[in-house]
């Protein structure tokens, strides 16, 4: 036994020597909350030995695996009787509040109401060990100030913008009902669902729920009721290259996680929250995973009309056409260069007025002329260029605001702070792809052909070997 244990400490020691195995896990099974949390979870009917709560170097709160996960066994399987739907909220005190009001509340403000009232109160709250593990804040951009949103890329902003504003119009449109439950308070109802109680409970669901489709009630609006908190298995970190399969099972009357490809012991259990790229999850989520595979920069649209507007009278409407198409939703960079779609909106934007009857031509993927092709790619390096810049700016006024922050700011400040220094690797990337681009003649039909593949143009140089290739592929 002795040996085993000293085996694993040498390799361990071996393993963070190397640097292979930087993050260090903490268990807070023994802290009172999660002590209360697992014999709350027990009395309704569930528990578990083979994940434990725990403090990790690299993501903060997660679980633990306490024994190896073998592919394709449950993770976690949690009873219905611990989910929180609303069900729950519809059979608690403020239900028949809820059933009397009219317009209907929607399943999302209902649970947010629910969430506020039971943290109010308290040890009275049957939810008590649960509310009280929940976070007290998010670094999501509803708590960002002004002065931190502006800090955002472009995209993201409008996106955070839209996101603070939400939870402002959920404030204000949940008064008339919320005022109707002032007889189960003693203290006045506008002092605890405030518009922060009501921010902190719309960041509770929106980034700790997990999706249950419900049947409709009459009692609440026509709104997706898709919500259900899920106790302890809502302390499970998301990772981007993780793969699990997750859901309700009617069978067993339990939400079941199942993971794919199983998991070491001692090693933090992760799940899939989606394919999200890092503006997405900063924005529902309030972290930034890092090497995520789905990461990309966005270009703001509106940036296209300040580069490239100039003397052509036919922008606007080839803007237009473009806006009509969706062409101009989700303009990327990414680690292997601009993205297809990019890369076409800007050959249209770069279509000279003799070349204007191609235009259908080029968003059906076809090459129009190589001085097309090169107005295109320079317009992508200045795009990537301006990102470049707009970026180490974003980053120069972030470390000035970094100087007087308190905790709570430190804590946005670093997120949005890995975000900015992402995309500057995804630009930098992108940049140097863009500068190995030397447009030569290209045979049309070969063109033709290389963007219908969607082969990236850095790889499309007469006479290389690539090209080679690529020829003998598409047997020209
Ligand atoms: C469902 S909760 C997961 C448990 C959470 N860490 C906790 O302590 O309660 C989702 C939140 O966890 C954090 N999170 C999830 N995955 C993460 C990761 N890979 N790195 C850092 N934070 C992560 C984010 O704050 C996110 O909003």
């Amino acid at each position: 036994m002795r040996n085993r244990t000293g085996r694993r400490a040498r390799r361990k020691r071996r393993r963070l020597k190397s640097g292979q195995d930087p993050t260090r896990a903490v268990s807070l099974c023994h802290k009172s909350q999660y002590v209360e949390l697992r014999r709350w979870l027990k009395e309704r009917g569930f528990s578990s030995r083979s994940l434990v709560p725990a403090l990790f170097s690299d993501t903060g709160r997660g679980l633990m695996t306490m024994k190896p996960v073998q592919a394709g066994d449950v993770l976690i399987s949690l009873p219905e009787t611990c989910l929180l739907t609303t069900t729950t909220v519809l059979s608690s005190s403020i239900g028949e509040y809820i059933r009397r009001w009219k317009p209907p509340l929607s399943p999302l403000l209902a649970i947010c109401v629910f969430l506020i009232s039971e943290r109010h109160l308290g040890s009275q709250s049957r939810w008590k060990p649960y509310i009280d593990v929940l976070p007290k804040s998010y670094t999501c951009p509803a708590y960002f100030s002004d002065s931190v949103v502006s800090l955002l890329p472009g995209v993201l902003r409008k996106k955070a913008l839209n996101q603070r504003d939400a939870v402002l119009e959920m404030h204000c449109s949940s008064r008339g009902f919320t005022h109707t439950l002032q007889p189960l308070f003693a203290q006045p109802v506008e002092d605890i669902f405030t518009c922060d109680a009501i921010r902190w409970a719309w960041c509770t669901v929106n980034s700790r729920t997990v999706y249950v489709q419900r049947c409709q009630s009459p009692f609440l609006s026509g709104d997706p009721d898709v919500y259900a908190m899920a106790p302890y298995l809502d302390l499970l970190n998301h990772s981007p290259v993780v793969q699990v399969e997750a859901g309700f099972n009617q069978a067993t009357s339990c939400y079941e996680i199942r993971s794919t490809l199983g998991c070491k012991r001692f090693t933090q259990a992760f799940i899939c929250y989606g394919a999200h790229d890092s503006q997405r999850l900063l924005l529902e989520y309030g972290f930034v995973a890092p090497n995520n595979p789905h990461r990309v920069v966005y270009v703001d649209p509106d940036l296209l009309q300040k580069f490239i507007t100039g003397t052509d009278k036919q922008f606007s409407h080839k803007l237009l056409y473009l806006k009509d198409h969706h062409f101009l939703e989700n303009l990327t960079f990414g680690v292997e260069g601009p993205s297809w779609k990019l890369m076409t909106t800007l050959r249209l934007l770069s279509l000279g007025p003799e070349q204007y009857a191609s235009w259908k031509t080029v968003l059906l993927g076809a090459a129009v002329s190589q001085d097309c092709e090169e107005r295109s790619v320079h317009l992508a390096r200045i795009l990537c260029q301006h990102l470049m810049e707009e970026n180490a700016d974003a980053l120069e006024r972030l470390s000035l605001m970094k100087v007087d922050a308190d905790l709570s700011l430190t804590e946005q400040l670093s997120v949005v702070e890995s975000l900015r220094r992402e995309e500057q690797k995804i630009l930098g990337y992108s940049f140097e792809v863009l500068r190995d681009i030397h447009i030569q003649p290209i045979l049309p039909q070969l063109m033709e052909k290389v963007i219908l593949l969607k082969i990236p143009h850095s790889k499309c140089e007469v006479g290389t070997p690539k090209m080679a290739a690529i020829v003998l592929r598409i047997g020209i």
